[in-house]
């Protein structure tokens, strides 16, 4: 179970929206973080077949995707971020069509729709129509229609934009249970949707994977270079201005700090331990302007 990319490149009218992007990617987690306009969906798009790259291949276990096509498509599950559902089925009907649409037989469908709407929580609303559901309910119903023909690889654009934090937290349970056996990829902007859950982690910034490797992997360069910092309230501006601040907290005493640097920033800032965010930051956060401050 093998999905290797190499040397992807996507343009659009002549920008580059995925350039040159190598990974091999096996059965496991995937998080696959970035701020808009990264070039996640385009990158996604090409490993469902739906677009085609300039430059570059991706093979499955040694073999060109787009030569196996409906091969591989069998494969294949794949939430979009806009998912298409038709309002007035329910949520039974609108699987079991799902099912059609993918070649299963109707007994097995029928099968795959009763245990998937258990498992997405879903057996109060199955007769509900598509509409009536609230945002997270109708996400659910979108993973469920993306693993109901039992894919190997499971592919997740943003599937939890727009959810409220118990949603996250079910949705994060769900697609652990689901990734068992398979390859998922997840793409998001929320670093806690794949701190505890993705095996690997890949940060993609202007169509290029920057950094990618296990949690603990991105976070060991940043040991000692997070800090927790009191800072009286005038001061907090030239903070800012000089680094990279992945926290404010007002406290009693003033305003306490949570800064990124690579030496320690004043006598009074204490060492802590790296999160996920401050990767992010690091990575992604607004370039701290060079100004001489003295705090
Ligand atoms: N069909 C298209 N035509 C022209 N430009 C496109 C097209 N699809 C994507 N782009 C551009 O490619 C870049 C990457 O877009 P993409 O949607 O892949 O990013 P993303 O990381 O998924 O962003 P978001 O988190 O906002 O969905 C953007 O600059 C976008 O405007």
């Amino acid at each position: 179970m093998e999905l290797n990319v190499s040397h992807l490149t996507k343009e659009f009218k002549g920008a580059a929206a995925v350039d040159d992007v190598s990974y091999t990617l096996r059965a496991g987690v995937y998080g696959l973080l970035g701020v808009n306009g990264a070039g996640k969906t385009t990158l996604m798009r090409m490993l469902c077949t739906l677009i085609k790259p300039d430059k570059g291949c991706i093979t499955w276990d040694g073999k060109d995707i787009f030569e196996l096509d409906g091969q591989y498509r069998k494969l294949l599950g794949y939430l979009p971020q806009d998912f298409g559902y038709y309002p007035d089925f329910t949520v039974q009907d609108y699987l079991m069509y799902v099912g059609s649409i993918k070649g299963m037989r109707p007994a097995t469908a029928k099968q795959r729709t009763a245990r998937l709407i258990k498992q997405v929580g879903l057996e109060k609303e199955k007769k509900k129509k598509m509409k009536k559901l609230s945002g997270g309910m109708k996400r659910r119903v979108g993973i469920a229609q993306a693993v109901l023909n039992n894919p190997s690889i499971l592919i997740l654009d943003e599937p939890t934009a727009g959810l409220d934090p118990n949603e996250r937290i079910r949705f994060r349970n769900l697609i652990s249970e689901l990734a068992r056996d398979r390859l998922v990829l997840l793409s998001t902007h929320i670093v806690s949707d794949v701190e505890y859950i993705a095996n690997e982690i890949l940060l993609m910034k202007d169509g290029k994977i920057c950094v990618a490797g296990t949690p603990e992997e991105l976070l060991a360069p940043m040991r000692g270079q997070v800090w927790s910092m009191d800072v009286s309230k005038n001061k907090t501006g030239a903070c800012r201005r000089a680094y990279k601040v992945a926290n404010v907290k007002t406290t009693p005493e003033g305003i306490n700090l949570r800064i990124l640097s690579a030496q320690r920033p004043s006598e009074n800032a204490l060492p802590q331990e790296p999160a996920l965010e401050d990767v992010f930051l690091h990575y992604f956060g607004e370039g701290a302007v060079e100004e001489d401050v003295s705090i």
